[in-house]
């Protein structure tokens, strides 16, 4: 029995040593970081047989290459330079990324949501900003909450709240009105992207939670829809901390200046969100509302919620904090989505007015001003702009999953790996990413044909035969597929619809002389930003006329 080794090692703090322990922080430790990051993972890459461009930047990986080519074109020029469907890059800080236009591949990994989480650093950022809601829960959580919201989605559901878009519809038609100059025959200049924004909130508030921002009346002041954006700006504002806080989602609890403006506002959301539950709860309690009653009253999706959570079981039921929580996720996912998608919209009938002639004349020809869902639904020619609108510009041009289990993913075209031989399948680690190129794939010659460029709603009259994408509508990516399918698309269509039925039938659009425009993603939304004026943010300044002048 060593008596000797049980003694503390004598360890004296004498300058040398402490020289040694700084000199293997400062050196060994980053060194270490630096070679696990990059050789070591670069070594033991399972899928490091697949092609793909070499990083141009340690810190950035090959991003900066990717995200500089214009949105729909970032990753048809690695496809075609690597002649594969299914390639491999480095992402921010040495993380490994893979990018697929393989049908097979995307949909095994929209589907397979036990093995393929949204990115964690994004899930901790919504959770920050509006609570654990169904834009940020994954697993069992998601799948109770989504069973919950189902039911305030489902086409009925949707076709009940038809009222409501016109009333927003038209209520839109009188501000935009208001904005025009009086005398100015060939129209005034408006930012159509306000007014959309402004409309897509007041939507999301009533049909969400019955709750009335009206945005135009306030000029955008209105005290939850101004305690959202500071929110957002708060949390977005400083790109740089968004960017480590992809890779390193601890660093949300940094207590910087940025993060306290956050959790101020959070606080406000939070209170009004349980002011605006407790309120729609208590009219259930009264019975005030019934859900036979005609009218829309009761119908929004937190009633219905609320509804559909006494019914459930007490596993299966959404916890108070859940509910309140869908309040920002309706704001987050509802709002700019649509907005920007109208924004588009309006660039397209500007651009092409022959298309804007032929789509006023097929609204104008209803003698209805509040058409019902079927005979708006019926309109061959808005189905077909609104299609190939969501084709060319999806306001999400691309999603990304992170694996977090290992795992396989498998190819429908096998590819050519580095060594020669095919690959069918990738084996993947846990923590790597996975792009979905939406915006591509809406694109892809191969499917869309040669002219898959071109903005042309008369391709979906059902003669052009073309291969599917493994999306929830219209054989397209826009809305995704899978679990995580945007739950608010059949409430998006009807929305869209409904705002250009009455646009077209009271304004013409033209464009700004000398304005261009580029499609810009920072972040998740596909933006428009004019050139030349990049510091003004997004905007769709186009001239508008009031038909009535004619
Ligand atoms: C044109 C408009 C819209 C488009 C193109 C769109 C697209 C998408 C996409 C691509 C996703 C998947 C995001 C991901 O998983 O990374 C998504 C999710 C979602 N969307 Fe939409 N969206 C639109 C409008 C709306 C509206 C109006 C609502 C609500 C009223 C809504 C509610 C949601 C929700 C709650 C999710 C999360 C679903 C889940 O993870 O289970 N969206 N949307």
């Amino acid at each position: 029995m060593s008596t000797v080794l049980a003694q503390p090692l004598p360890l004296t703090l004498t300058p040398q040593v402490v020289g040694y322990v700084l000199l293997s922080l400062v050196v060994v430790a980053p060194l270490a970081l630096w070679f696990y990051l990059y050789p070591y993972t670069a070594a033991t890459l399972p899928f490091k047989n697949l092609r793909g461009p070499e990083p141009t930047s340690g810190f950035f990986g090959s991003l900066i290459t990717v995200s500089t080519k214009p949105i729909g074109q970032r990753y048809a020029s690695l496809t075609e330079q690597y002649g594969a469907s299914t390639v491999r890059f480095r992402g921010l800080v040495g993380r490994w990324r893979i990018m697929s236009t393989d049908t097979t591949a995307i949909a095994h990994v929209l589907r397979h949501t036990g093995q393929w989480h949204r990115n964690e650093g994004f899930n901790g950022l919504i959770e920050r900003m509006t609570g654990a809601n169904v834009l940020c829960v994954e697993d069992e959580p998601h799948r109770r909450q989504r069973r919950i919201l189902n039911s305030a989605f489902n086409g009925t559901s949707v076709s009940a709240m038809m009222p409501m878009f016109w009333e927003e519809a038209y209520d839109l038609k009188k501000n935009v009105e208001e904005l025009l100059v009086e005398g100015q025959e060939k129209g005034t200049q408006v930012d159509m992207l306000q007014v959309y924004v402004r409309t897509a909130m007041d939507i999301i508030g009533r049909a969400g939670f019955n709750y009335y921002f009206e945005q135009h009346k306030v000029n955008g002041e209105n005290p939850l829809s101004k305690a959202f954006n500071d929110m957002i700006n708060g949390m977005l504002e400083n790109r740089k901390l968004v960017l480590v806080q992809n890779i390193f989602p601890q660093a949300l609890d940094l207590p910087t200046a940025n993060h306290r403006r956050v959790a101020k506002s959070r606080a406000v959301l939070d209170g009004i969100a349980r002011d605006i539950v407790q309120s729609r709860r208590a009219e259930i309690a009264r019975d005030h509302i019934s859900l036979d009653k005609g009218d829309y009253e009761g119908k929004d999706v937190i009633s219905l919620c609320l509804r559909a959570n006494m019914g459930a079981s007490e596993r299966d039921r959404m916890t108070e904090a859940e509910i309140e929580g869908q309040i920002g996720a309706l704001m987050l996912a509802g709002n700019e989505t649509s907005a920007t998608a109208l924004s588009w919209a309006t660039l397209h009938l500007f651009e092409n007015p022959d298309i804007q002639a032929k789509l006023r004349a097929e609204v104008m020809a209803v003698p209805d001003d509040e058409p019902s869902v079927e005979v708006l639904n019926g309109l061959p020619y808005l189905d077909g702009f609104v299609r190939e609108l969501l084709r060319l510009d999806p306001p999400l041009p691309q999603v990304v999953r992170t694996a977090a289990v290992d795992c396989v993913v498998p190819l429908g075209t096998p590819v050519q790996g580095r060594d020669g031989s095919l690959i069918s399948e990738i084996r993947v680690s846990k923590g790597t990413d996975f792009v979905v190129p939406i915006s591509e794939m809406n694109r892809d010659p191969r499917i869309w044909g040669a002219d898959a460029d071109k903005f042309n709603p008369d391709r979906y009259d059902g003669t052009v035969p073309r291969v599917s994408l493994p999306g929830v509508w219209g054989g397209l990516l826009s809305f995704i597929g899978g679990p995580h399918h945007c739950l608010g698309f059949r409430f998006a269509l009807l929305e869209i619809k409904a705002v250009l039925f009455v646009v077209l039938r009271n304004f013409a659009f033209e464009p700004v002389p000398g304005k261009q425009f580029i499609r810009f993603s920072a972040g998740i939304i596909q933006r428009s930003i004019v050139i030349g004026e990049e510091s003004k943010g997004m905007q769709m300044p186009v001239i508008v006329r009031a038909l009535e002048s004619e």
